[in-house]
């Protein structure tokens, strides 16, 4: 049985393996039942053949029998048959011999041997295997034929197997002598050829030469001779005959105990058969079990194969939850480890809160304790404080009664601020002189003259001299009158004193508009802006307005108002209008729908491809300049960072009279809407802050060319003002806004009963530009003697 046969699956199923363990079993069993009774059939049939072969054994060396169950020589049945044979051809001699000893003895003289005596006694004869039949031993034996070795005389003898002499019956030959045959001797002992009379029939004599005497001696030792053969014989006879009757007795035991093992071996060679069937069946039936077992381990190794995958499989899995639940495990035990530490923190902070608890608790009482002494005093205080809250509650009412009165009052103030400016007209001119400058300008060569050097001056003489048609000269003084008169050291703060009422009304809701007219470097700009990058005190009307306005909003805030501001600055040049906001990269956060590049000199602006900003008149009279900038002023600090804007923007050429001379006007405009939360007011105006170009005439100017069509066009549109304030004054229907861009852009603020209008007469004192100077106080007194109604508050 081979040892994978028996060798089990891996892994079985439980009751799989039972069933395979208990087949298994029973084969091994079955196996070793038939191996055993396969052995024991073997060992029979190796008994039986060994008993067989000894039979054989003994049959053919004469010798053995199991008769009585001990081991015996069995006799060859070839050589019991010779040997039966020859017994019976020994009694039969015997008989012969019995019946006629004498007549052998004396008459017949010994047969003549047929071989040389000497070669007889050095050689064995050989045996001739001879068949005879023998009755008796076909009685005993029922074996037809049996061959027997015989001597033959002739031939040597072949090697034969010996048989012990105590087993087996020798069959005793003649004896023959061992000694060499002697000479006759007709003595004592007679030789005849050299043999002894024992052994050999002493010759006879012969020959007719031999004495009678002697051939009688000779005949009388042969029959001696035959005689004693005989004796011999018949003794030998006598003994053998017990001897074979003996044997004879064995082999007929032999013989019956041969045929039961005969029988036996038949029966057994029958249960070998059977056995042998028996095996031969349970070899098949182990082979088909062998072949169930196969497959049925093929299918239960495909079954394991599957269910080993499957496992695998399902290991694999479960290698993969063990993994994320080692690193689940890994991250609890660190939040527990982490918990733990916090654990132990907090379990010493809860020992030092138990501490702080207890000490606290100790505090509390003490608090507890003074708790109700303070309750005591509280409750003094309690009833206090009701006074006091009634104390309040009537100051309440008062303040409120008071807000009241001062938001009355706040109209009466404004009816009054606006009374006394109309009062003061709703057109004033200040005239403001700028101080001579250092070089070329003396105080002897000033041409203006002052009615007093007192602040409140509002006089100015300008002292001009004149030759008459006879060549004398003549000094000739004109005296004018405004609203008020700036001397040369005037501050700008002085200045901006009386501009602060005008700006006030911007925020009660009406449209102001200042303008400084004069000529080149009269000083308009520096009224208007002040200096580049002034200090506080040298700062212009411009910037003192945005952050008095500024300052303004913020305190009526806590009136009730809320103010938005807005502001566009816009150069006209040329009788072209230009947004000094425009610049994107300066202006951050601005929107600038038409961008007007830095242009660098007037003729190169001309060239300019900048999308040209445009009046417009809304059907309601609105005026606005389309695709200007308009910048939301949120903070104070935007105010400077526009003025530094528009000044690098501003078209600054150089011209005969003044090298910083702007050849444009710049208007500022800044647009207020507010409401009142409280009071629901609504207010909404403009401030045009406007420092016009220089206003000098076309012959002192010395412009020629590109300059000459700009102070053409700067004289135009100066004009153009005087005629529209002059129109407003007399009450025209037709006031010509339209006549050029400044009056039309300054519509809405300028004229129409709605707006507070203040011109600076800028002068210089300088005696080479007094002319100018007497032109353009000749032109501002023109406009301060104009009235243009009372301005009506835009709401
Ligand atoms: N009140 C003043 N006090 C001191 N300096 C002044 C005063 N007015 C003008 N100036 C100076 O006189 C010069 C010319 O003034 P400004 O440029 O303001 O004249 P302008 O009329 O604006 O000339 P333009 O028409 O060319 O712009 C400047 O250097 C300025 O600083």
């Amino acid at each position: 049985m081979g040892k994978s046969f028996l060798k089990p699956p891996t892994k079985l199923a439980t009751e799989d393996k039972i069933s395979i363990t208990t087949k298994k079993t029973d084969i091994v069993k079955n196996t070793e039942k038939n191996e055993s009774q396969i052995n024991a059939g073997r060992k029979r049939k190796s008994s039986d053949d060994s008993i067989f072969e000894a039979q054989e054994k003994a049959n053919k060396k004469f010798g053995i029998d199991a008769g009585d169950g001990k081991i015996q020589k069995l006799i060859p049945s070839s050589k019991i048959a010779s040997r039966v044979n020859k017994i019976s051809n020994l009694r039969r001699k015997s008989k012969i011999l019995s019946t006629k000893p004498n007549n052998l003895s004396v008459s017949k003289p010994a047969p003549k041997p047929s071989v040389v005596p000497s070669k007889i006694n050095q050689q064995k004869l050989p045996i001739k295997r001879t068949t005879v039949t023998s009755s008796v031993y076909k009685q005993r034996t029922n074996i037809s034929a049996i061959t027997v070795p015989v001597a033959n005389s002739h031939r040597p003898a072949k090697p034969t197997k010996t048989i012990p002499s105590s087993n087996v019956i020798k069959q005793e030959p003649l004896k023959k002598s061992n000694t060499a045959p002697k000479k006759l001797d007709l003595g004592n002992k007679p030789e005849v050829n050299g043999y002894e009379s024992d052994d050999a029939p002493p010759p006879l004599p012969r020959g007719s030469n031999i004495d009678f005497k002697i051939r009688s001696i000779g005949f009388e030792r042969v029959a001696k001779y035959w005689e004693n053969k005989y004796q011999k014989k018949k003794i030998d006879s006598s003994s053998k005959d017990s001897k074979i009757d003996e044997f004879c007795n064995k082999v007929d035991e032999i013989s019956k105990s041969l045929e039961n093992s005969r029988k036996t071996l038949i029966e057994k060679e029958t249960k070998i058969k059977s056995l042998e069937d028996q095996i031969y069946g349970i070899g098949e039936e182990r082979k088909r079990e062998k072949q169930e077992y196969i497959d049925k381990k093929k299918d239960m190794e495909n079954i394991h194969k599957n269910e080993l995958e499957k496992t695998e499989n399902e290991k694999a899995k479960l290698y993969l939850e063990i993994e994320t639940l080692k690193s689940n495990i890994e991250s609890i035990e660190q939040r527990l480890l982490q918990e733990t530490n916090d654990r132990k923190k907090l379990e010493v902070d809860l020992q030092t809160l138990k501490n702080v608890y207890q000490n606290t608790e100790e505090l509390l009482r003490n608090t507890k304790m003074n708790l109700e002494t303070t309750q005591s005093l509280l409750d003094e205080k309690v009833e206090k404080i009701k006074e006091l809250e009634d104390v309040i509650s009537q100051r309440d009412n008062s303040i409120s009664e008071l807000n009241n009165s001062l938001q009355e009052e706040e109209k009466i103030r404004r009816k009054l601020h606006n009374t006394i400016q109309e009062l003061k007209g709703n057109i004033r001119v200040f005239c403001r002189s700028r101080p001579l400058t250092e070089t070329g300008e003396s105080k002897e060569n000033t041409c203006l003259g002052f009615d007093n050097e007192s602040k409140e001056s509002k006089s100015i003489n300008i002292v001009q001299e004149k030759e008459n048609a006879t060549g004398k000269s003549k000094t000739i003084s004109t005296e004018f009158e405004f609203d008020r008169v700036f001397l040369p050291n005037t501050s700008q703060d002085e200045v901006y004193e009386e501009v602060s009422q005008l700006i006030q009304s911007a925020l009660d809701g009406y449209s102001v508009c200042i303008f400084a007219y004069g000529q080149t470097g009269s000083g308009k700009t520096f009224t208007m802006e002040g200096p580049d990058n002034p200090s506080k005190p040298d700062m212009g009307v411009i910037p003192r307005a945005l952050e008095q306005i500024y300052s303004e909003t913020i305190r009526l805030q806590t009136k009730g108002w809320n103010y938005k501001l807005s502001a566009q600055f816009v150069e006209i040049y040329n009788e072209q209008l230009y947004d000094l906001l425009s610049d994107p990269s300066t202006m951050k956060g601005v929107s600038v729908p038409g961008t007007a590049k830095k242009r660098g000199t007037r003729s190169a602006a001309s060239k300019d491809n900048t999308p040209k900003l445009e009046i417009r008149q809304e059907k309601d009279g609105h005026v606005y300049i389309s695709g200007c900038s308009k910048i939301s002023v949120d903070t104070p600090e935007l105010i400077g960072a526009l003025l530094k804007k528009a000044k690098d923007n501003r078209r600054v050429a150089a011209t005969l009279c003044n090298e910083r001379s702007s050849r444009s006007h710049c208007v500022f405009t800044l647009f207020v809407s507010g409401e009142n939360s409280l009071t629901k007011e609504t207010v909404s105006c403009n401030l045009n802050l406007i420092d016009l170009a220089g206003s000098e005439r076309l012959s002192s100017s010395g412009s020629v060319g590109g300059r000459l069509k700009e102070t053409q066009a700067i004289n135009k549109s100066l004009s153009c003002l005087g005629d529209v304030i002059f129109a407003l004054a007399n009450s025209e229907k037709h006031v010509p806004y339209r006549n050029c861009k400044l009056t039309h852009m300054l519509m809405p603020s300028l004229g129409a009963g709605n707006s507070k209008t203040l011109m600076f007469v800028c002068v210089s004192p300088s005696v080479e530009s007094s002319q100018e100077t007497l032109c353009s106080l000749r032109f501002a007194a023109k406009v301060n003697s104009c009235h243009i109604g009372t301005a009506k508050k835009q709401g």
